[in-house]
């Protein structure tokens, strides 16, 4: 291994230059003077991957010898950032860089425009994924996040004439120098065919092929991995006969067929489209995953009944679900395994976490797409479904109607296979993402369950990373932390920013503090740094309310043009965010959002003070410039439907000053930043629930404000581009997110946020005290939660 004859890579400016430069020549096969920047961003990349590849074999090694309690997260999304300056801090090379760089004549900038991010996923419970194995390894945590390598990713969203269009995301046409195919370790899946006397018998089979991308740990040795599965045809699927006879088409179908299973990543984040390709990415991703799982477990055990000690696996929602039922086929149809024995193990392995509240989005599958699919796994279901039913009935006897909302099995209006029932039944511990939420879970979609198995649910609220959203994205205000902590050891240990709360009350340290934020709206670039940049950055949805904040923006323009006393201060208002493509009603929302952006761009009365700006495909690239410029954080969905959301404390953490309701994790910004430090405003959730479930008639909303029903009359009748009016019909028809009942206190708190920015010293004091008081947020205390609460894994430090 390392200590035998390798040399340990070189730290000092000269080894990393002379390793850039053999990089250059050996690896990337061109030299100084030929060099492209996608040469020289490659070989950088590869010189500073070699320095983390060094401590990953380390890593692997101390993993090996101490045989300890994996902890092992399945998710279907990954939205991994951009690796390059992630690595080089981590990898302690960010000052190296840019000299060696220059050697080859580019500048690190030039470079870093080159490193495209993996966009492997749709939004909140990709980049949730992504943070919490950042912090696993910076916990020095033995884990290994598993995924699907998509072709394509996220799609580019383009705007024509303020429409979204989507473009394919080949994110990786150049190929991608931070991962490490390892064709050798492929696995083999079946799908279709029937039921034997022997079993499954496959009637189509693919190969699922890993690469893995290095998750480093900050400040500490560690290096984990991601393994994401790529679908390629079985050996040899090339048909030279059909070839010959000039039917190419046919020749590469059956490869074609398989490797259409990771193509693309479905680009929905609330509606469950019950695509058959999708179960089969699902079966896909969980079938190679648990045979690496097991082939890892069987490197240093033998007893199947260690398993459950040395192996805990997360389900990132319902999306691997299917771990279970192919977990116990893996046990009892090929080791031949006793069913209960088999269903103990397996009960004792799982976790799920569930990220929605919205019933569109709990997933379910028909029961004959499934039973011709997977029929071994059709019957498992039924097998532990009768378990479940029978217990049902034994606890609360008679009650069929609680049967019938139980069962994993939706009889009408169509068979159903029911996910978040099966995650519930075949795992020890369920938990939502804030405290909210997780009530919310027990007390409504999964009431049935918290009633048989209370103990199994539990609440772990979303954190975020600090390294990338403070450390990587705001350098300069990093900076100034550090200096007013005397340490940065706040990067390692978050709850320390709490440090900072008493200079807020210096006039010194307050000065400091808005140079750096003016710096970072110069920065980006998009509307004047001295207006206020009021930000809405997150995926498209009606409950998220976008619509809302767009109401308020033509209030503020109709004030700007017919009372400018009322105005309030200079405004920039900045949307980002993607719908997903067959989201018809949101995709409406954003073409409204883009005519009103001309309209107001086109009226010289609106210059200098009020601005919208929507820079299109929003992803981690741009949050991570867009966040540290932020002024006002928008967190205003409908209470009660957003599970917890993570936008929201980055942009606190950051120092930016929420205006939200009481949703989601907003609850517990709140609650740690001071009610006299966040705008509240809104229907809380019983209220909301309460309106929703009476006679709500959002029209008498319209009747009664004039200032709201100028707003939408104003989008009635045309006024932006003609365009827009189905947003203000669904919205006087039907609100269902109770946008017109809040539109009220929304625009006075907004009057509230225009009259404390007037006081740019109490807002600055406001704003330190929002970053000092958010360390809780961070992704690190998250995993400590999972680890005290349900995976109970423990370090293994590299000595
Ligand atoms: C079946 C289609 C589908 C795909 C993805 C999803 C995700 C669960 C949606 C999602 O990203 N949820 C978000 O997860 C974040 C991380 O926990 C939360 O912070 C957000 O509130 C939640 O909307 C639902 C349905």
């Amino acid at each position: 291994d390392l200590r035998n004859g390798l040399r340990p890579l070189g730290t000092t400016p000269d080894e990393f230059q002379r390793d850039l430069l053999s990089n250059l020549y050996y690896r990337r096969g061109t030299t100084v003077e030929s060099a492209s920047a996608q040469d020289a961003y490659e070989t950088l990349a590869l010189t500073v991957r070699d320095r983390l590849a060094e401590r990953r074999a380390r890593t692997a090694a101390a993993h090996y010898e101490s045989n300890p309690r994996w902890v092992y997260y399945l998710s279907a999304e990954y939205l991994l950032g951009p690796q390059l300056e992630q690595n080089l801090l981590y990898s302690g090379t960010t000052e190296l860089a840019p000299a060696a760089l220059k050697t080859l004549g580019f500048s690190p900038e030039e470079v870093a425009a080159l490193d495209v991010e993996p966009g492997l996923g749709n939004g909140g419970l990709g980049r949730l994924a992504a943070c919490l194995l950042d912090s696993l390894a910076t916990l020095d945590i033995p884990a290994v996040g598993y995924g699907i390598r998509y072709d394509l990713g996220i799609f580019k969203q383009e705007f024509d004439n303020g429409e979204q269009v989507e473009r394919p995301d080949d994110w990786a046409f150049q190929g991608d120098p931070w991962e490490f195919p390892a064709p050798d370790d492929w696995q083999m899946v079946g799908f279709y065919g029937f039921l034997g006397p022997e079993g499954w018998v496959p009637g189509e089979v693919v190969h699922g092929e890993p690469s893995h991308l290095l998750i480093p740990g900050y400040g500490t040795e560690t290096v984990n991995i991601v393994r994401l599965w790529r679908a390629r045809a079985a050996r040899a699927s090339f048909d030279l006969r059909r070839f010959s006879a000039g039917q190419y088409a046919e020749a590469v179908e059956e490869a074609v067929r398989a490797e259409n299973i990771s193509k693309v990543l479905y680009p929905d984040d609330s509606t469950d489209m019950g695509r058959e390709l999708r179960l089969k990415q699902q079966y896909f991703l969980v079938s190679c995953s648990l045979r690496d799982i097991v082939r890892r477990f069987r490197f240093r055990n033998a007893d199947w009944d260690d398993f459950p000690a040395k192996t805990v696996i997360q389900l990132n929602d319902t999306h691997p679900t299917l771990a279970i039922p192919e977990l116990m086929r893996l046990l009892v149809d090929e080791e031949k395994l006793e069913w209960e024995h088999a269903w103990s193990l397996v009960r004792r392995t799982f976790a799920y976490t569930c990220h929605t509240l919205l019933p569109e989005a709990l997933e379910t599958w028909p029961v004959d797409m499934l039973g011709r699919l997977l029929p071994r796994h059709l019957e498992i279901i039924y097998l532990i479904n009768e378990a479940l039913l029978a217990e049902v009935r034994s606890r609360f006897p008679g009650d069929l109607d609680r049967v019938r909302r139980m069962s994993l099995i939706q009889e009408e209006p169509q068979r159903r296979v029911r996910m978040a029932n099966l995650a519930v039944t075949g795992t020890f511990a369920v938990n939502g993402v804030a405290e909210l939420h997780s009530q919310l879970l027990t007390s409504t979609t999964f009431a049935d369950f918290a009633a048989l198995w209370p103990d199994r649910f539990t609440n772990v609220t979303n954190g975020v990373s600090p390294r990338r959203f403070v450390r990587l994205a705001n350098p300069g205000l990093s900076t100034l932390i550090t200096s007013g902590l005397g340490s940065d050891a706040w990067l390692r240990d978050l709850s320390l920013l709490s440090g900072l709360a008493p200079l807020a009350d210096d006039p010194a340290f307050r000065e400091q503090w808005r140079t750096e934020r003016r710096h970072a709206k110069e920065a980006l670039g998009l509307g004047d740094p001295g207006a206020m940049l009021d930000v809405m950055i997150k995926r498209f949805h009606e409950y998220k309310r976008q619509q809302l904040k767009l109401l308020h923006v033509i209030t503020l323009y109709h004030r700007l043009r017919d009372n400018p006393e009322r105005f309030g201060v200079p405004r920039t208002v900045l949307f980002g965010g993607k719908a997903a493509p067959a989201y018809y009603a949101a995709k409406s929302i954003i073409r409204l959002i883009n005519a009103v952006a001309a309209a107001i761009e086109a009226d010289p009365k609106a210059y200098g003070l009020l601005r919208v700006v929507f820079p299109p495909n929003y992803n981690v690239t741009l949050a991570e410039k867009i966040i540290p410029a932020a002024d006002l954080s928008e967190q205003i969905s409908m209470a009660g439907k957003e599970a917890s959301g993570t936008g929201n404390m980055k942009l606190a953490l950051n120092g930016a000053l929420t205006i939200g309701t009481l949703d989601g994790a907003n609850v517990e910004i709140r609650d740690r930043v001071g009610a006299g430090n966040f705008f509240l405003f809104g229907l809380d959730t019983p209220a909301a629930a309460a309106l929703r479930a009476s006679d709500y008639r959002p029209r008498t909303y319209y009747d009664s404000d004039d200032e709201l029903r100028a707003a939408l009359d104003a989008i009635l009748s045309g006024a932006f581009g003609g365009v827009g009016q189905e947003v203000a019909h669904s919205l006087l028809d039907r609100d269902e997110y109770l946008t017109l009942a809040d539109y009220r206190s929304y625009v006075d708190k907004q009057d509230e946020v225009a009259a404390a920015w007037e006081d740019q010293e109490h807002w600055t004091r406001m704003s330190i005290l929002n970053t000092a008081n958010s360390g809780f947020f961070s992704a690190d205390r998250t995993v400590a939660d999972y680890l005290s609460r349900i995976w109970h894994a423990s370090p293994v430090r590299l000595s």
